[in-house]
């Protein structure tokens, strides 16, 4: 396509090849950009310890903490009185013994998920409350599901038990369940959870439903103690290299009634992200920047390699260019304070 008359000047100059002077001003060069971050495309991962007086570090993920609910509200105060809208929040149960083989404590009432949600509304009337919804952190195999006698997971069982999680997650105040486990069916069980318990039109089916498996998981399974006790989860999420599977996965999310996809990791998988902006084009898309890009980001700043601002916005905004209109991000903070709107 041509935008300009391809014709010579006078002088003999292609006229179109005059570039710069789209962007020789800082205002010119902003004109260029088709969009740009704003604070309320930002949703912030929230860990949540069972033990309310709790608050600890997390290793491998640079300025994130673990806390308990009496450490969680003037933290989050902070940052919504810098503009935070959406939280997304993680339970970690660190309390010997509360972890079975059907992930019971994802939706123990009193648990930090349940009790968070509650927490959170009542302080924070008008955050967007996201509830990542998985059995892994609470399963004492470490899987996403439940499982079959042989090891194997059992699709059925687990499809329910994630309904059963997202739609006690629903009830108690969330805005939003993000199914982030990639069992096949999961969507649909929710969903229909959701319209039998009449909250399907107050709660927001954000589905992961482009999740690669790779290498890039390994702070946030620091940060919730969920590494799998044995085998991996290649079954059922996506292989890094199955560009095909993955654009199946969002127009079958899509068909089973996801209100909003995700795209997970995000910066290697930007030709998916562009996949999902124009298979799902009428439905808000979701990168998922997650721990690893996080921290690798960090790493390369402190050994001097970038600049932890530059990089920060540079990777954020390829996402945007790539497709995303939303991003779970561990630099929700930071953007905070760099963005004015
Ligand atoms: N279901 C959530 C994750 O697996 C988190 C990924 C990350 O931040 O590494
Ligand atoms: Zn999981
Ligand atoms: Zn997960």
């Amino acid at each position: 396509m041509v935008h300009q008359a391809e014709f010579l000047a006078p002088t003999g100059t292609n006229i179109s090849s005059v570039l710069q002077g789209g962007y020789n001003h800082p205002l010119s060069r902003e004109w260029q950009s088709e969009r740009q971050l704003t604070k309320n495309m930002f949703i912030f991962p929230l860990f949540i310890l069972d033990d309310e007086n709790e608050e600890l570090d997390i290793a491998s993920l640079p300025n994130i903490k673990r806390r308990g609910l009496n450490k969680l509200v003037p933290y989050v105060d902070s940052l919504v009185q810098k503009g935070l809208r959406a939280v997304i929040l993680f339970g970690v149960p660190l309390k010997e013994g509360v972890k079975d083989e059907l992930g019971t404590a994802a939706d123990d009432p009193e648990g930090p998920v349940i009790a968070g949600i509650k927490l959170l509304r009542q302080n924070f009337p008008d955050l967007f409350i996201m509830c990542d919804v998985c059995l892994c952190e609470y399963t004492d195999h470490g899987h996403c599901g439940v499982l079959n006698e042989d090891g194997s997971l059992n699709r059925e069982k687990s499809s329910l038990r994630l309904g059963a999680v997202a739609v006690n997650y629903a009830k108690a105040g969330a805005n939003s369940v993000a199914p982030s486990d990639m069992v096949d069916g999961r969507v649909r069980d929710i969903k229909l959870g959701l319209i039998e318990a009449g909250l399907a039109h107050k709660c927001l089916l954000m589905a992961y439903s482009a999740k690669f498996s790779g290498g890039l998981y390994g702070p946030f399974r620091d940060a919730a103690g969920s590494a799998p006790s044995h085998g991996d989860r290649k079954c059922y999420q996506l292989p890094p290299t199955g560009s095909g599977l993955a654009r199946r996965a969002l127009t079958r999310d899509i068909l089973e009634g996801a209100d909003a996809v995700i795209v997970k990791p995000s910066t290697f998988y930007l030709d998916i992200l562009s996949d999902a902006a124009r298979l799902c084009k009428d439905y808000p898309i979701c990168a998922y920047h997650v721990s690893g890009e996080y921290a690798m980001l960090h790493a390369a700043a402190e050994k001097g390699v970038v600049d932890l601002k530059q990089i920060a916005f540079e990777s954020h905004n390829g996402l945007l260019r790539a497709g995303a209109r939303l991003i779970i991000s561990y630099f929700t903070p930071e953007f905070l304070e760099w963005l004015e709107v």
